[in-house]
């Protein structure tokens, strides 16, 4: 990822939040969670592992037999909220949808 990323304010947090609907805050990442069947989930893995190193910026992720999590901040910021962490929820937002996995609300996401 070019620069060192800015970390964004509470406020810019908020407006970011609002245009990427689904995604919950916690703390320092967000989160967003896609029903999907396992090899679903992997072959959806795959293609936003190429993404990202495409853009140079990571998420975890967490692979289940029904669901996939992605949770992201900026390590290279010290684990704080930066646009890269929006732009790539936004990306995987398209490839999970692509993919034909359903967003969901989990208690644990
Ligand atoms: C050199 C490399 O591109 C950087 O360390 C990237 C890798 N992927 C990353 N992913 C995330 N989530 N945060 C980072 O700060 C980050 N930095």
């Amino acid at each position: 990822m070019a620069g060192t990323p800015v970390v964004l304010t509470e406020d810019e947090i908020t407006e970011q939040l609002t245009l990427a609907p689904g995604w919950q805050r916690h703390g320092e990442q967000i989160t967003r969670s896609f029903a999907i069947r396992y090899h679903g989930g992997v072959a959806l893995i795959v293609h936003v592992a190429d993404v990202e190193r495409l853009i140079g910026h990571h998420a975890d992720i967490d692979l289940r037999w029904d669901h996939v999590r992605f949770t992201i901040t900026t390590h290279d910021a010290g684990h704080r909220l930066t646009t890269a962490d929006f732009d790539l929820a936004h990306r995987i937002d398209g490839i999970a949808h692509a993919h034909g996995a359903t967003p969901e609300t989990r208690p644990d996401s």
